[in-house]
């Protein structure tokens, strides 16, 4: 593997105003790997995962995907190999399941997909491709008999995997997965932990996963590596038990409980 593989960011730097967000943070996610980012709540994380979507602008630090610098933008992401799925699911309530995880591969076809998704004139061997891509999909993740329903008539677990079905209908070389354990019962997380434990070695093993999560027991038994944040710096990195063993982690985990015992 070259060690400029993957993602790699450098002395990324986050401020709202007056408020240091982020703070110098350095991580790899290399391909085939899956890392985990943590932290007590404020300590950053979805402003780092905001970061990488091109949803927030890093006042200092560089950002590359594969050695090249990566300016990520929300529209554009596809195109440059990067998927993501976010916090609740986002799916449009109009379309198919089908149709929503075809979006995903929109940027693979002639401009104006997307439209002609919506009713416009279509190039049909383009949709093709792309319907029998994405019904692959849902057949790989177990909910191909789903794939004509319209996302709010299905569970939030499932709905959860067709948004991580339209993610990887772009092949991502990157994939960031924002709290996809959050509002799961404990059967759901574990047959998500095992959709996910699958995800880096897609595409040859290049894929590359960096998952934002609350749900210790997920992070710690999924992780490759595990980044901790407190207050926008990274005060730990290393395997999930080195992370585990970590006294100033247990610390600023410790402080956050206490604070919010405070606050109760
Ligand atoms: N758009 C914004 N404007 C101002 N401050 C912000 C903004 N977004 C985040 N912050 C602040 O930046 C800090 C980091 O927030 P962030 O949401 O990234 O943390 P987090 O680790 O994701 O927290 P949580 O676990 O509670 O979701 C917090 O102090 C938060 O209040």
């Amino acid at each position: 593997m070259n060690q400029q593989s993957g993602l790699a960011l450098d002395g990324i730097g986050v401020r709202f105003g007056g408020l240091v967000a982020l703070d110098g943070v350095t991580l790899r996610c290399p391909p085939g790997r899956i890392l985990g980012v943590i932290g007590p709540n404020g300590a950053g994380k979805t402003t780092l995962f905001n970061v990488v979507c091109g949803f927030v602008r890093p006042t200092s630090g560089t950002i590359t995907l594969d050695g090249r610098p990566l300016r990520p933008r929300p529209h554009r992401l596809a195109a440059l190999g990067i998927g993501r799925t976010l916090q609740g699911v986002g799916l449009f309530a109009g379309l198919s399941v089908v149709e929503n995880v075809m979006i995903g591969a929109s940027h693979t076809a002639r401009a104006g997909f997307a439209s002609a998704l919506l009713g416009l004139p279509r190039s049909d061997r383009d949709e093709r491709r792309i319907r029998d891509a994405a019904m692959e999909l849902l057949a790989e993740l177990g909910i191909a008999e789903h794939a004509d329903a319209s996302p709010g008539t299905l569970p939030y677990a499932l709905r959860k995997k067709v948004s991580i079905a339209r993610a990887l209908a772009a092949k991502p070389r990157l994939l960031l997965l924002d709290e996809p354990a959050g509002g799961l019962g404990a059967d759901e997380i574990s047959e998500l932990q095992q959709l996910v434990a699958g995800l880096p070695a897609r595409d040859g093993g290049e894929t590359s996963v960096m998952l934002v999560e609350h749900h210790m027991d997920f992070v710690m038994s999924l992780c490759d590596e595990v980044v901790v944040l407190d207050f926008g710096r990274v005060i730990a990195t290393g395997s999930p038990q080195q992370v585990r063993d970590d006294p100033a982690v247990a610390e600023a985990y410790l402080g956050a409980v206490v604070e919010s015992g405070d606050q109760a």
